[in-house]
């Protein structure tokens, strides 16, 4: 099976850093990758701040040209109208985003999104040329139950209902387990890769082969910079959903450069 899949490094800083603290955040990370002649064609790197920050970071990038990307954390699954509060996936096209984290658990859980409203964000930020960073996992019960693929897969199923192969293929996946997400229990090399193999599976069973060739699929839970190269070194790994190690732009470079050790 050939590998042309460019690994991927998303910073989800959550309701972290306002919108001066992001403009620092992303000159510091920008400056510390460029001093590490990081190249951006060989790992791609992303930072998802919160909504009120993003005119500032897409202001920052133009200015300097900055080859990093940028995304949100939640999008609507409608276009305009009366949903007070929420933000409309063109408005994130308009200020150049390219991701959105859809479905992130701490969206589920808090938040009550059900499959169906994540089927529904898949599709609102497709339609609007943004590309779903589509999050799914299982809390700590599911795995201690030994239910954790059935589970994982079934919020996969649901989020995927009614897309095109070519829409798949386009995806990212992150497999993002509860039980490590900012506990600094990482799950192993071997957890990470049980389901992302398992994911891509289920995808060649829904699509074909060339599809589940093409989607990307992350870990995300706990990664740092000391455990990125060996969940990394996982063949159907092909990068990271980073959250509290992504405030740090140096953390955050060293990540980037799991493959290289050039940082710090
Ligand atoms: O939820 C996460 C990223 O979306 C992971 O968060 P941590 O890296 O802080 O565990």
């Amino acid at each position: 099976m050939a590998t042309t899949r460019t690994p991927l490094m998303a910073g989800n800083w959550k309701m972290n850093l306002d919108h001066h603290q992001a403009t620092h955040t992303v000159q510091k990370l920008a400056w510390t990758l460029k001093d590490a002649k990081h190249d951006f064609g060989a790992v791609e790197v992303a930072v998802l701040p919160p909504f009120t920050d993003l005119r500032s970071v897409q202001t920052l990038v133009d200015a300097d040209k900055l080859e990093l990307v940028y995304g949100a954390q939640d999008v609507s699954a409608h276009e305009s109208g009366a949903y007070t509060g929420e933000i409309s996936p063109l408005f994130l096209a308009k200020l150049g985003v390219t991701y959105v984290a859809v479905g992130h658990s701490e969206r589920r859980e808090y938040h009550h999104e059900d499959d169906a409203l994540v089927n529904a964000k898949v599709k609102s930020s497709l339609a609007a040329g943004l590309v779903p960073i589509l999050c799914v996992g299982e809390p700590l019960e599911v795995r201690k139950a030994g239910e954790h693929v059935p589970h994982t897969l079934a919020q996969l199923d649901g989020a995927l209902v009614g897309l095109s192969a070519e829409q798949v293929a386009g995806l990212v996946v992150a497999y993002e387990p509860v039980w490590a997400i900012g506990t600094g229990e990482t799950a192993t090399p071997e957890d990470a890769q049980e389901l992302c193999a398992a994911i891509r599976v289920r995808i060649g069973e829904l699509y074909d082969q060339a599809t589940a060739d093409a989607v990307r699929v992350l870990y995300g839970g706990s990664v740092k910079s000391s455990n990125v190269a060996s969940i990394m070194a996982k063949p159907d790994v092909d990068g990271a959903l980073v959250g509290g190690a992504s405030l740090d732009p140096e953390e955050f470079a060293k990540i980037a450069r799991y493959q290289s050790h050039q940082v710090g």
